[in-house]
C-alpha cells in the first residue's frame, strides 16, 4: 500500500515538473521572440498611411501601419528606404527616405517629410492621403555603412 502511494506522489511530482517545464520554456520563448521584419530589401511592400499630420506649410508628418500591432519594420539604425510614387505626369519615381521612428516602436513607423513644389516624389507625398498605400524596400545599405562593416571585419 506504502509502495503504490509513494509510486503515485512520485508520477504526480514528475508531471508537475514536465508541466512546470513546458509552461516556463514556453514562457520564455514568448519573452525573448524576436518580431519578423517587416521590410523587404528586394522587393516593394506597400503600408497604409493611417495618420498625415502638417508640421508647416511644406513639411508633413506620415504615420504608416504595419502588418500587425507587434510589427517591427525591421530598419537598421543609419540606414534607409526606398519609397515609390508617382510624379505629376504619372511616372514611376523612386528616393531615399530615413524613418523618424526606431525598431522600438511596435506596429508602425513615420516619415517626415519636406515637400519641394517642383519635387518629383515631394508630389507624391502631397498627394498621399490617409487610408492610401506607398511602396517601400530596403533596407538601403549605403556606402559609408558598407565600409564600417568592412572596417569593423578588419
Ligand atoms: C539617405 C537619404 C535619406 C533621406 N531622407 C529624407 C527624409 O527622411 N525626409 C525628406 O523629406 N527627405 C529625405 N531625403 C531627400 C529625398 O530623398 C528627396 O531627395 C527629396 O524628397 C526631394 O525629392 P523630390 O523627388 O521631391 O525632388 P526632385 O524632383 O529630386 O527635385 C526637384 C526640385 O526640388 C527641389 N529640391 C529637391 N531636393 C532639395 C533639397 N535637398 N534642397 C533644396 N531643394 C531641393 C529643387 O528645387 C529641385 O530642383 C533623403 C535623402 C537621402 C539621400
Amino acid at each position: 500500500m506504502d509502495a503504490l502511494q509513494s509510486r503515485r506522489i512520485e508520477a504526480i511530482s514528475i508531471a508537475v515538473a514536465v508541466v512546470a517545464i513546458g509552461a516556463g520554456t514556453a514562457y520564455y520563448l514568448y519573452i525573448t521572440r524576436k518580431p519578423k521584419p517587416c521590410l523587404d530589401p528586394d522587393n516593394f511592400k506597400e503600408f497604409k498611411l493611417v495618420k498625415r499630420t502638417q508640421l508647416s506649410h511644406n513639411v508633413a508628418k506620415f504615420r504608416f501601419e504595419l502588418p500587425t500591432p507587434d510589427s517591427v519594420l525591421g530598419l537598421p539604425i543609419g540606414q534607409h528606404m526606398s519609397c515609390r510614387g508617382k510624379d505629376s505626369v504619372g511616372e514611376d519615381v523612386v528616393k531615399p527616405y530615413t524613418p523618424t521612428t526606431l525598431d522600438s516602436d511596435v506596429g508602425y513607423f513615420e516619415l517626415v517629410i519636406k515637400m519641394y513644389p517642383q519635387g518629383r516624389m515631394s508630389h507624391h507625398f502631397r498627394e498621399l492621403q490617409e487610408g492610401d498605400y506607398l511602396a517601400v524596400k530596403g533596407p538601403k545599405v549605403n556606402d559609408l555603412s558598407i565600409q564600417c562593416l568592412a572596417w569593423i571585419r578588419l
